[in-house]
């Protein structure tokens, strides 16, 4: 079986940290070429630009976008429109519009493509969808909380329009969610907390509910210090939920459980091979429609600038 000749677009954080190992350690998968604008990476051939590497490079069956979401729609696009299949990192893009678009898109192509959700692959959110499914809720409190400093240093443009702010990390949470629950969720009030000197929010506090009045509560952060909180806590008439470590420790009535021991983005490779192999695509739009409608009715206060 030949593998899938893979084309990567924005070679920073994520994809030096998690994409390209999990390319390099899933035999499905053959990195040939990386555009990007920053440092280049090792052992493949390098281009300024997706055009450039689509019209000078190898040939690549498919494209893993890991840009910023700014700009990021174009470039997916671009690849669509030559029929490479797509996995794009989360969020899909800058507005909603954009990825329904994309969508539109990916079906007119006929073509495999991944909303890369990645959390939703965290070694304990499969258990836990399983025990939830036959448990009647009650409650739901996230509480999302990490340094910015940490993951996302000296990046301007999580800051500015369409970069998100605290929903960038705030939004894995939300795919979590909207993975594990039956019913959609709505938003209800939202208070974004803006730092004077930028245009997204370092603080959110959001609640949200579904058809059956779920009270589903979340506090995003993203000033919060070096020792992460990522938890998700639901409270069942039939017991307490709990993922921790952004969903790679499950606990149920205080009982750590046994989960998968595949990291996140391993599953992720696996699951787009798989949906090329199936001529399938997975590309939800829910995480994104609750960032936006938390945007529409959050009121806003703004707090001190930010300094990175
Ligand atoms: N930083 C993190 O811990 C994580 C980030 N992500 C997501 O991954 C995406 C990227 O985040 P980071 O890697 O942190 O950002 P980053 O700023 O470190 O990397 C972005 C890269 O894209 C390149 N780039 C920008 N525009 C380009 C273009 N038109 N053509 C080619 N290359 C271009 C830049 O040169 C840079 O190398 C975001 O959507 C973020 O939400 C996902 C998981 C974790
Ligand atoms: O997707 C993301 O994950 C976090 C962090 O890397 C792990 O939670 C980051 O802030 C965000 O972009």
């Amino acid at each position: 079986m030949q593998p899938i000749r893979l084309g990567l677009v924005g070679y920073g954080k994520i994809a030096q940290d998690q994409h390209v190992p999990a390319i390099l350690a899933n035999p499905a998968f053959q990195l040939v070429a990386v555009a990007t604008q920053g440092k280049p990476c090792a052992g493949v051939e390098n281009f300024q630009s997706l055009g450039e590497l689509l019209e000078n490079g190898p040939t690549v069956d498919a494209i893993a976008f890991c840009t910023p979401p700014q700009g990021r729609f174009a470039l997916v696009q671009q690849a669509l429109a030559v029929g490479k299949h797509v996995l794009v990192e989360k969020p899909p893009c800058a507005t909603l519009g954009e990825a329904m678009a994309l969508v539109d898109q990916v079906a007119e192509q006929g073509v495999s493509a991944l909303f890369a959700w990645h959390s939703r692959y965290a070694p304990g959110i499969a258990a836990a969808r399983e025990w939830l499914a036959s448990r009647t809720l009650q409650s739901v409190q996230i509480d999302w909380k990490e340094d910015v400093r940490k993951w996302h240093p000296g990046q301007a443009w999580i800051w500015q329009p369409g970069g998100l702010g605290v929903f960038d990390p705030g939004i894995n949470a939300l795919s979590i969610i909207t993975h594990l629950l039956a019913l959609p969720l709505f938003v209800e009030a939202a208070e974004l907390r803006v730092p004077s000197n930028c245009q997204s929010p370092i603080a959110a506090s959001i609640k949200m509910s579904d058809a059956r009045q779920l009270d589903v509560r979340a506090e995003f952060d993203f000033d919060h210090g070096h020792d992460e909180l990522w938890s998700i806590e639901i409270r069942c008439t039939e017991g307490v939920l709990r993922l921790d470590n952004g969903g790679a420790v499950l606990s149920i009535d205080g009982v750590r459980q046994s989960v998968s021991e595949e990291g996140e983005y391993a599953a992720v490779y696996r699951h787009f091979q798989q949906l090329i192999s199936d001529k399938a695509s997975d590309l939800d739009l829910q995480p994104l429609r609750l960032v936006a409608d938390s945007f529409f009715v959050g009121s806003r206060a703004l707090v001190e600038p930010f300094y990175d």
